[in-house]
Parts: structure tokens; sequence; C-alpha cells
């Protein structure tokens, strides 16, 4: 048969946060014993823990809400590409590949090994890729990793490039047991008015 791939972070106590950043806690608010009825849960979460997509409210005042983020682009069809080993994603290292027609392109470079610990270092992408990857007509990039730029980064040039670009971006995938090849992805953003993004479930299904 086929299923349905979950390539989503788990969310416990134990998962990783950016440094500084709010600890994910799960509580039942109010027990059944006490409501007579029901269990009601509270998460208290960053939105940039675990699986996410990013609005471009989170690296610009100005920029788009996860409310104004087209819905389309996070359901259909995606490519998945392998790049172990890698210092950084660049033109050099994708231009290796056939990527004609790829909309959503989804990169495993298998760099953050224990998803419990925050990495020290990530392959960050190029700002300078983003150009190229819309003119291929990419309009998603997701990544194993917690950011497209390096961790220390204060410009975020990658995510404004991408975001100028018309490149939509999901972090923290779970591509371990992935083969590169077609898939069908779906990982679709919570309807928040004001977030500067949004965890998801993000799942795959062999084409
Ligand atoms: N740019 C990262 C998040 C990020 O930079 C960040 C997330 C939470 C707390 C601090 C962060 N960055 C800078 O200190 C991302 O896109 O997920
Ligand atoms: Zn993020
Ligand atoms: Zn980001």
């Amino acid at each position: 048969m086929n299923t349905w791939i979950d390539i989503s972070q788990r969310l416990d106590k134990e998962v990783a946060v950016w440094p500084g950043d709010t600890p994910f806690r799960y509580e039942v608010i109010w027990s059944k014993e006490e409501s007579g009825s029901v269990n009601v849960g509270q998460i208290k979460m960053s939105i940039h823990t675990g699986t996410h997509i990013d609005a471009p409210f989170h690296f610009d005042n100005n920029g788009k809400k996860v409310i104004d983020l087209d819905i389309n682009l996070y359901i259909g069809k995606a490519r998945v590409v392998h790049l172990p080993n890698i210092k950084s994603i660049g033109v050099n290292e994708l231009s290796k590949l056939d990527l004609a027609g790829v909309t959503r392109l989804l990169i495993r470079t298998d760099t953050w090994k224990n998803r419990y610990l925050f990495p020290e270092s990530i392959p960050p992408l190029e700002p300078e890729l983003a150009a190229y990857l819309a003119k291929l007509g990419v309009r998603l990039i997701g990544l194993d990793l917690p950011s497209v730029d390096p961790l220390d980064s204060k410009e975020l040039s990658a995510h404004h490039e991408l975001t100028h670009n018309g490149i939509h971006i999901l972090e923290g995938l779970v591509l371990d047991e992935v083969q590169p090849g077609d898939y069908e992805l779906a990982a679709l953003p919570l309807p928040l008015v004001d977030a500067d993004g949004s965890p998801v479930r993000a799942v795959l299904r062999k084409i």
C-alpha cells in the first residue's frame, strides 16, 4: 500500500529549541477529574520549534503573516534530493540535478543527527540560490535543518532572498529515511492570523 510517511519532528519537552527560546510544553490545564468530563490541554511553544514554516513577517515587519500565505504551496507534488556532506547549499550543488518542473523541493542533508540537541552549525543556503531556483519554477523549499541561514546570522540573507523570489520556507523536516525521488507532500500551516510562522505536520507519499 502507498502509505503516507511522517517527516515531522515529535513535539515533547525534550525537543530542541533555538538557544534561549521557549521550551516546548504541553500540559493538561483542566483535568477530567476537575472538569467532570474532559481533559483540556494547553501547549506553549516557539513557532520555530520542530517542523514548521516561516512567514515573511518572521524577518520582515511588513512581511506576510501566516494567514496571508497561499495554502496551495504546502500541498502537492514535491521532489526530494539528497545532498550529504555539504558545506553549503548553492547553485554548484544543485546544478548537477535536473530540477525541471519542480515546484516543491525538499533537501535532505543528514546534518542534524540528534533532534534533541540544537546543532552547532548547519550548511546554510547560499542566497544566490534563490533566484536560480525561482527561475526553474520552485515555489517552496524544505530542509532537514532549523534554518536556511547560518545559525548566527542577523541579516538572514537567504530568508530574504527566498521570499523576494517568491519561494516559501519549510524547516525542521525529518528526511533520514526518505529516498530521493518524487512524492506528494502535505505540510499545511495553521490559520494563525497574526503569526510569523506555524508548526506543521509534514507527510510524504511516493508517487
Ligand atoms: N531564523 C530561524 C529562527 C531564528 O532565527 C530564531 C528563532 C527563535 C529564537 C531566536 C532566533 N534567532 C535569533 O536569535 C528560523 O527561520 O526558524
Ligand atoms: Zn523558522
Ligand atoms: Zn527560517
